[in-house]
């Protein structure tokens, strides 16, 4: 690259953060820069280049750099950028915090008691003013006062505290996400011993995307920069425009100690022309901060296409590739597998690709979300993992595969159950018959609904059941008829994962293989939260608040179909952040994901009036805006 080809005005940024990384003068530093400016570039380059000059001494020392990403993808990519080289720790934020403190047993025990106590005390409190016992209030802080009283009653047989920083710590000896969140930074921030500790082990820490990153382990490891700045330097990098969760700092980086370095970027190496024309428009009234783009990038094509909220959407949608395609001349867009999609939340992807009747319930028990999302829901298993491909193989005649799949899966092949059968030749038929009946409930073009196909396994125990199961199927004819017509306002409340699978049941099974489409295409949709730090050819940005049912962001609101709330008028008269700052920058972080075109659809009640506050705004040209 010549010195003078215009792209390369902030070389100078890796450059400075190298110095920053000298463990013989180390300095901390904020980079803050827009999207795709090249931050996360910038840090493997940095850390590269630190490898090559202080890399054997960091071995022979025993000591790491610490690389705290959002994600762990975002991990995951970065380690594979570092080639895995053992002087980097690269991490999500909780599992650094685990490996910090996992060995202080009983300094994380007389935190949760401490915690514990002061929690019960409270809750104690608001019940003894509670003027109603029994209303739902009440009832569940009763609830909780059992469960920590429970909890703190058995702290004392807890050996070792068990985390996992990617599932759901539901054991009695474990700890949830926000306790060791907020136990590693209270202890970073208060235990000389703790930032010794951290200090010596890592004298340099990273972290990327820092705006989103948990606010109080921010302070905290600004306040061990304070204290150790002689052997520790701390680097912040992130976007104060893509902070779009609540638990982030807000104001990140101002009023920062003299002593920082604080490199700037200016290019945008990602999008074309027109693409970064729109994000700088967005983010214009908040920091009025102006990103150039590549001297060889196209032009582009941004595109905003408003439809009422009654419309058939697949349809709608499927217009959109058609038309974009034909006005950047690119036959890509046609290709739903080129395109992606960015919805608000995952739901409307169920909807579009037609899983919605199992995915509804399920998602909406909180401790069945996560591993719904990512396909490890281990009670989907039975369905995903063994009917589907044995469905699948039977339908293609495939005789072979359809009895590998039986011999694999079912526990009638155990070799203990045939050696003990009185008459093995009558075992092996009647396993031959469970077959022939579960398949038959394909029979013709029949499309059976899973609580159909669980009721042949339970009857011919063809397959193991999961509990959750075993519960539903057990129930009696009579039970059922009770089930069904119960009035839950007059009775105990059910386990809502149990309400939720009795509903997800009734799904019919075709769901399942285009449920399992999603996990494996999962690139064809994504939301607009979960792409931070991606890029992507052709991006569609889907808008319908009514859709996503969701409360943090109005996209109505920043277009100005709906006004603000009262809350949002007092937040902004008193200076505090409202719901339109945050979905400006929401759409800030789906927008700028784009590299060469990009399509916004925007569902609403208003199209005249959505289109009239875009072009107001100065975001897009009324030749850029078509009501469809
Ligand atoms: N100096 C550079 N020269 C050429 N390409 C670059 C340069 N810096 C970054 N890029 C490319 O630009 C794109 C964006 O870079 P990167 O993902 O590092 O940006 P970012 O600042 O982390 O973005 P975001 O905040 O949006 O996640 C990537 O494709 C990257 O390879």
């Amino acid at each position: 690259m010549s010195l003078n080809d215009g792209n390369n005005v902030d070389d100078n940024v890796d450059f400075q953060i190298s110095e920053c990384l000298n463990p013989k003068s180390p300095k901390s530093f904020f980079l803050f820069a827009g999207a795709g400016s090249g931050k996360t570039r910038s840090l493997v380059a940095a850390l590269t280049d630190f490898k090559t000059n202080h890399g054997n001494k960091f071995i022979l020392n025993n000591q790491k750099i610490a690389i705290i990403t959002y994600t762990n993808a975002a991990a995951d990519e970065i380690k594979q950028r570092l080639m895995f080289d053992q002087i980097f720790y690269v991490s999500t934020i909780h599992s650094y915090a685990w490996e910090l403190i996992q060995l202080f047993t009983l300094d994380i025990k007389s935190y949760v008691q401490t915690k514990l106590i002061e929690d019960i005390k409270d809750l104690e409190l608001a019940q003894s003013k509670s003027r109603n016992l029994q209303n739902k209030t009440s009832i569940d802080r009763a609830r909780k006062i059992k469960t920590k009283t429970k909890r703190l009653e058995n702290l004392i047989n807890v050996t070792r505290f068990t985390y996992n920083p990617n599932g759901d710590n539901f054991k009695k000896d474990s700890l949830n996400h926000s306790e060791v969140i907020g136990i590693t930074a209270d202890f970073i921030a208060n235990e000389i011993l703790m930032q010794d500790i951290v200090a010596a082990r890592f004298p340099i820490i990273l972290v990327d995307e820092s705006q989103d990153t948990k606010k109080e382990l921010i302070d905290a490891l600004f306040t061990l920069q304070k204290n150790k700045k002689e052997v520790f330097s701390l680097g912040l990098f992130g976007d104060t425009m893509q902070r779009i969760y609540a638990d982030g700092k807000p104001n990140l980086g101002e009023s920062l100690p003299p002593d920082w370095v604080l490199p700037v970027k200016k290019m945008n190496h990602r999008s074309n022309k027109r693409i970064i024309k729109l994000i700088n428009d967005i983010r214009q009234d908040v920091d009025e901060q102006k990103q150039q783009p590549r001297k060889e990038k196209s032009e582009g094509v941004v595109r905003l296409f408003i439809a009422d909220r009654a419309t058939d959407k697949v349809a709608t949608e499927k217009t959109v590739a058609e038309k974009m395609s034909a006005l950047t001349e690119d036959k890509n867009w046609i290709e739903s597998d080129n395109v992606k999609t960015l919805i608000l939340e995952h739901h409307m992807a169920a909807i579009r690709m037609g899983f919605f009747g199992i995915f509804q319930p399920l998602y909406k028990v909180d401790r069945l979300k996560t591993s719904l999302i990512d396909g490890s829901l281990s009670t989907l298993n039975l369905f995903k993992n063994t009917i589907l491909p044995l469905i699948e193989a039977h339908k293609t005649n495939d005789k072979f595969s359809v009895m590998r799949i039986i011999k694999t899966n079912s526990t009638l092949f155990d070799k203990k159950i045939i050696e003990n059968s009185k008459d093995q030749l009558k075992h092996l038929s009647n396993i031959n018959g469970y077959v022939t009946k579960l398949l038959a409930l394909w029979d013709g073009e029949n499309d059976p609904s899973l609580k159909d196909i669980l009721h042949v396994i339970y009857e011919t125990k063809l397959f193991p059941l999961p509990s959750m199961f075993k519960v539903i199927s057990s129930r009696t004819k009579d039970e059922q008829s009770t089930f069904e017509n119960l009035d839950t306002e007059d009775e105990e409340p059910n386990d809502e994962a149990i309400e939720a699978w009795d509903l997800a049941l009734e799904a019919k099974f075709s769901e399942v293989s285009k449920y399992n489409e999603y996990l494996n295409e999962g690139s064809k949709f994504a939301t607009h939260q979960g792409v931070k730090g991606l890029e992507f050819p052709r991006v569609v940005v889907i808008i319908d608040d009514e859709e996503a049912k969701g409360f943090m962001f109005s996209y109505d609101k920043l277009f100005g179909t709906k006004d603000p709330s009262a809350t949002d008028k007092k937040n902004e008269a008193e200076g505090n952040e409202t719901g339109i700052d945050r979905t400006r920058r929401l759409f800030y972080v789906a927008c700028s994901r784009a590299e060469e075109s990009l399509a916004i659809i925007a569902y609403s009640d208003n199209p005249d009036l959505v289109k009239t506050n875009a072009m107001t705004y100065g975001w897009f040209a009324d030749s850029e805006i078509e009501i469809i």
